[in-house]
């Protein structure tokens, strides 16, 4: 569907401006005609995970390698009390202006990983490079720099915009960094990013975030993020939040904004049919770990994973041919605990498939086509 406020204020083939902290001069180009995506260099990703994009250069953007998150639990007094093991030996490669959709149970360890990746937390072990340098270990001043290319849209846009500023203000924090830009530029700047998200400027720039509804709120928080010209933005359930025609419209924006700038997304979500619209790879995560990883259409036809399967027959689907619905059958038994996974394939306990070999041994992430991976030892053969 057609987003007519989102696409309404955009200028096809103009390019907006939009700078990062501390690079003054840096300009984000709309994408048409094959246009500049970023000025930092990238790294050519080992062999063995390197995935090609759907029409982009073959370097990754973003590459992830073996993260580890844990979190130890304490009683009182603060003696230890266990481990959390939220993310586990995660690797994964997202290129330029590609999507991958990150789906999986509540408590599998999706906005750790996004956590971790953007570096809100340091992960335990494990690599994170983005545009060829490794995140981890890198000193505050550095990472402010990097989060103006790596940006966050999360599902509460009010719990991300100060309520006291106007919203002309919140869009213009993260270009107050050059001190090559004048006050007046800051404005002109923050009304063309309003326009691109489908506010008209006049309207809203002096409104506060309380003044807006849900849906306008996830644009401003969107117009923010995109201020400082990032080649990714991390969505953690960016549009759970909204009804369904203003999550449509947000859709369109990211997609939108998506083809102008060849922004790549991190897209978390736990609404299959909203990642089977937005993205090229999905990454299915069960209790911390990467069950299987690979291009949409496969993962969403031809799952090779139980647990995928299981995911996919949770949700009531319309045959679009015979209208009939699909009942959902519910994922069998509770998630084990991340404290205390099963020994072998943490899925084993809950998947009908289960031998003696899944309690004794982790299976290995083994590709099963070209893009397509899957750690089980018994993966279901296509249809
Ligand atoms: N700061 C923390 N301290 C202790 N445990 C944590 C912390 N943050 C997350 N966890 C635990 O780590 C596991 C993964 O949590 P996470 O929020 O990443 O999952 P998720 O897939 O994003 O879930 P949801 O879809 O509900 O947001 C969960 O068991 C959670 O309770």
């Amino acid at each position: 569907m057609p987003d007519r406020a989102a696409s309404g204020g955009a200028r096809a083939g103009a390019c907006i401006r939009v700078l990062a902290p501390g690079e003054p001069g840096r300009q984000l180009h709309r994408a048409e005609g094959g246009e500049t995506v970023t000025d930092q260099a990238v790294h050519v990703a080992p062999a063995e995970t390197a995935e090609p994009a759907r029409n982009g250069p073959h370097t990754p953007l973003l590459s992830v390698r073996n993260l580890v998150q844990e979190y130890v639990t304490r009683g009182p007094g603060g003696i230890k009390t266990g481990v959390v093991h939220a993310v586990s030996d995660v690797s994964f490669d997202l290129m330029p202006g590609e999507t991958l959709g990150i789906v999986g149970e509540t408590g599998s360890g999706k906005s750790t990983l996004a956590r971790a990746v953007i570096q809100v937390e340091t992960p335990k072990s494990g690599t994170v490079r983005f545009q060829g340098r490794d995140l981890v270990g890198m000193s505050k001043r550095e990472i402010t720099k990097v989060r103006a290319d790596m940006q966050m849209v999360y599902q509460d846009p009010f719990g991300s915009l100060n309520p006291r500023w106007r919203v002309a203000d919140v869009i213009a924090e993260p270009l107050l960094g050059h001190t090559s830009m004048t006050r007046e530029q800051r404005a002109e700047r923050v009304d063309e990013l309003l326009d691109l998200v489908g506010l008209r400027p006049e309207t809203y720039r002096h409104r506060r975030p309380l003044e807006l509804s849900g849906g306008q709120a996830q644009r401003v928080a969107i117009a923010r993020a995109v201020a400082p010209g990032p080649s990714l933005i991390i969505c953690d359930e960016a549009t759970s939040s909204l009804d369904v025609l203003i999550r449509a419209q947000v859709l369109n924006l990211f997609e939108k904004l998506r083809e102008e700038f060849n922004l790549a997304y991190m897209f978390i979500a736990h609404d299959l049919a909203t990642v089977k619209r937005v993205s090229d790879r999905v990454a299915v995560m069960h209790l911390g770990q990467l069950a299987e990883s690979g291009p949409v259409e496969q993962i969403y036809a031809a799952p090779r994973h139980p647990y995928t399967r299981a995911l996919l027959d949770s949700v009531p689907v319309l045959d679009t041919m015979t209208g009939v619905v699909k009942r959902p059958v519910a994922l069998p038994g509770e998630p084990p605990s991340p404290l205390n996974p099963p020994s072998g394939c943490r899925f084993r306990t809950r998947c009908p498939r289960a031998e003696d070999l899944c309690a004794q041994e982790e299976p290995v992430r083994t590709r099963v086509s070209d893009r397509h991976t899957v750690a089980c030892h018994f993966p279901l053969t296509p249809a």
